[in-house]
């Protein structure tokens, strides 16, 4: 057995968790009257009702213990003060110094990167400006109207979410389209709406080496030339953010036009660096650096709050409940806002790539659950399809709600059936409802008793469901930020706990490998030794349905 499953606060939390499963919510406030007031906390603009969870103080306070007996402090003290925590990649996890907004010096290796962090958010400020401004102009004199943001995974997500969920606060006169998938449809599509003479591509990838956004660049680049641009005519029309400048200039893009970035921030944690030039270009740089000040907040926050009230590691330890103790395998995000619709998606690869793995920092396999499915939609369009399933199916699912109490340019009519409707889901997933209500429900009905027994039954709903309810006065870049690093905080407790490592992706780094070799072997450069027979059938059908062209 592991240290973490021997130790005695996850013993003691085991009994524990034997002990509430036959209680419900509903009888805990019932005889409760305090229990919303004690279990919620509030910093940074965003204030948490955890009390429909199924946890009473005794199991908060061992939760707690756990996360001190695994000293998470410690770990988090080690992640700010630039140690070398992603070990199998020998390097530091710094994105919260991309807005440390103090004068305090950060070291990596024994030097400060808080000057080249604040140099590359001057040059970003810089270039937003001239091209908000008119000031940069196109190969044919034009300002720009469209920009191509080219980039997958943590390149990708975090610009184009957080440009969705800030829409009111989008520029006008500018635009900016992501394009991530190689999957031609979406690059055509793209630039077939745009004129390249008063467009400008953003290409970012950290590595510089990702196969979908180097050939989507590469279309890009040729759709430039043939419009009549001429070569030097690429450096007023592309520019770059990555970590890898000789790639870059490689590549043909003007070394003044890379941004540069880091290998001490992971690509699912990059959108505080350069990576988030997108979002600078579509909101205007100070939007974006209040989206830092909200992130540096809420790093503040997790920093400084003792354990019981630090929003991330209450959150991280509620899930460590379900996941460890109750069995649940997944978690569910339902923001209640249209324009923050995106944020489980953002979630999913925050989470799941981080603590998707199956062996401690040590390397030994674990004998316990790490990191959950993470999942989710925007809210009111999920209670008429897939709540069903977490009100009466047999899976436990946590849910983290999100709503802001303010939305702009909006009917007052439409936000509080939005409300309604996300705090009755709160309440009907921990209340339920019982037989004996739905049996009394049928009293009018002239069907037989063991029918309506029968009915009845059908429309129990256990309730007992957990849930968390996340509000925030209205979706600022501020909110935003701190919303962001909450979940990165709360990601970072959860592997602290299972001892993973959160900064690393092997899983996803194969697939880019086997990803690149199977294209030598559609193009017939691989022998087809080289894959197994599923594998070499499944090409050979591509490369005949392709050979005619
Ligand atoms: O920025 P890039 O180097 O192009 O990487 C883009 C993405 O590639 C991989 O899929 C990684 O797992 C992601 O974390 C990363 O964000």
């Amino acid at each position: 057995m592991s240290s973490l499953t021997t130790q005695p606060e996850w013993q003691h939390l085991k009994t524990l968790a034997e002990s509430v499963k036959d209680n419900h919510m509903r009888d805990w406030f019932n005889t409760d009257p305090q229990r919303a007031d004690k279990m919620q906390a509030e910093t940074c603009g965003l204030f948490l009702d955890y009390s429909k969870n199924r946890v009473t103080d005794d199991v908060m306070s061992g939760l707690m213990s756990l996360a001190r007996a695994r000293n998470v402090e410690k770990q988090r003290d080690a992640m700010f003060g630039g140690q070398a925590i992603n070990q199998t990649e020998g390097r530091a996890v710094l994105h919260t110094a991309l807005r440390n907004l103090t004068d305090k010096p950060v070291y990596v290796d024994g030097e400060d990167v808080m000057p080249e962090v604040k140099a590359t958010l001057d040059k970003m400020r810089t270039f937003t400006e001239s091209v908000h401004s008119g000031e940069h102009k196109g190969y044919t004199g034009k300002a720009v109207k469209d920009i191509v943001a080219i980039g997958i995974g943590g390149s990708f997500l975090g610009p184009k979410i957080m440009t969705e969920a800030l829409k009111p606060y989008q520029q006008k006169g500018v635009k900016v389209h992501f394009v991530a998938n190689v999957d031609g449809c979406h690059i055509t599509d793209v630039l077939a709406s745009v004129d390249p003479e008063e467009t400008l591509v953003v290409m970012s990838s950290k590595s510089f080496s990702t196969q979908e956004t180097l050939q989507n660049t590469q279309t890009a680049k040729n759709w430039f030339l043939a419009s009549g641009a001429a070569q030097e005519d690429i450096a007023k029309h592309f520019v770059a953010v990555s970590s890898n400048v000789k790639a870059a200039t490689e590549f043909g893009i003007a070394e003044e036009n890379i941004f540069p970035m880091w290998d001490w921030v992971g690509g699912r944690y990059s959108l505080w660096s350069a990576i988030g030039l997108p979002i600078c270009l579509s909101l205007g740089f100070d939007h974006f650096h209040s989206l830092l000040k909200g992130a540096h907040a809420m790093d503040k926050h997790f920093c400084e709050a003792p354990l019981e009230s630090n929003m991330p590691v209450i959150m991280a330890m509620l899930g460590v409940w379900y996941r460890n103790f109750f069995g649940a395998q997944s978690h569910v995000l339902l923001p209640y806002y249209h324009y923050l619709r995106g944020l489980p998606a953002y979630v999913q690869q925050l989470d799941m790539e981080s603590n998707g793995k199956q062996v401690t920092q040590q390397g030994d396999v674990v004998d316990y659950e790490t990191g959950p499915v993470i999942w989710g939609s925007e809210g009111t369009n999920g209670q008429h399809s897939f709540h069903q399933l977490i009100h009466q199916g047999t899976s436990l699912i946590p849910a983290d709600f999100m709503l802001p109490l303010n939305v702009p340019n909006q009917d007052d009519t439409h936000h509080a059936m939005l409300a309604s409707n996300c705090f009755g889901q709160t309440q009907a997933l921990m209340q339920g409802k019982t037989f004996d209500e739905c049996y009394a429900d049928l009293s009018d009905t002239d069907m037989d008793d063991a029918t309506r027994k029968a009915i009845a039954q059908h429309k129990t709903m256990p309730g007992n469901k957990p849930s968390n309810t996340l509000l925030f006065n209205s979706l600022t870049p501020e909110v935003l930020g701190s919303l962001v690093a909450l979940y990165e905080h709360k990601v970072f407790v959860q592997g602290a706990i299972w001892q993973v490592n959160s900064f690393d992706q092997w899983g996803v780094e194969l697939g880019k490998v086997l990803g690149n070799q199977v294209l030598d072997g559609i193009n017939g450069d691989a022998s087809s030794d080289n894959f197994d027979a599923s594998t070499q059938q499944l090409i050979a059908q591509f490369q005949r349905a392709n050979a005619q062209k």
